[in-house]
């Protein structure tokens, strides 16, 4: 058993996969995207699982690789905006260092643009990006141990400030 350094939670367009490969690079640790983990063991991208098999299919995977993550990693975590309104994986949460990575809605509507890879905005994309944000707000709030701004900051700038408020075991890297 393991605990991740820390866990990057927030919203389409964020930055948490971008965020996590640079955090991950600075404190000589790996990332796990659990949405790359989930499409090397769907074997399809993201899109196409929710396409094909439905968005149910694509939370009961996603719920599965959180857990496992959870348990085993030691590096860096980042989870896909839409993990945090599983219970389970709220439960997994409350228990690790979690910075919500913030971004305000015209920047992540300019970050996600109309990307095809993002189902879950298809149809109207500004409209379904306002009200996700909206709903959720409260959920990545109740769930930061840190919560970091990401508008008008270089990526590597977010990680300076992610790296201020890691606990002294995520600073070195990982190391006990
Ligand atoms: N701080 C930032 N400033 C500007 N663009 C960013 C920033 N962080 C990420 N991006 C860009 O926004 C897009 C979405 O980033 P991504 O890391 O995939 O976000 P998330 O995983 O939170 O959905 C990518 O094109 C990325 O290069
Ligand atoms: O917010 C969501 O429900 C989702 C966010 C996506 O990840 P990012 O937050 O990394 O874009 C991806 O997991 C899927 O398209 C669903
Ligand atoms: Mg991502």
């Amino acid at each position: 058993m393991s605990t991740p350094i820390t866990v990057l939670i927030g919203p389409p367009g964020a930055g948490k996969s971008t965020v996590g490969e640079a955090l991950a690079r600075r404190l000589g640790a790996e990332l796990r995207d659990t949405d790359t983990e989930i499409e090397a063991r769907a074997g399809k991208a993201v899109a196409d699982i929710f396409v094909e098999d439905g968005e149910e299919a694509f939370r009961a995977l996603e719920r599965r690789v959180v857990a496992e993550t959870l348990a085993e990693w030691d590096g860096v975590v980042a989870v896909g905006g839409g993990a945090v309104l599983d219970a389970d994986s709220r439960r997994g949460l409350a228990e690790q260092h979690v910075v919500y990575l913030q971004v305000e809605f015209e920047d992540a509507a300019k970050r996600v643009g109309l990307n095809q890879a993002r189902p879950l905005l298809a149809g109207n994309p500004r409209a379904r990006l306002k009200r996700l944000l909206e709903e959720r707000l409260p959920v990545y709030e109740g769930l930061a141990t840190a919560t970091v701004s990401t508008s008008g900051r270089h990526p590597e700038e977010v990680v300076d400030a992610i790296v201020e408020l890691l606990p002294e075991r995520g600073r070195n890297g990982g190391a006990r």
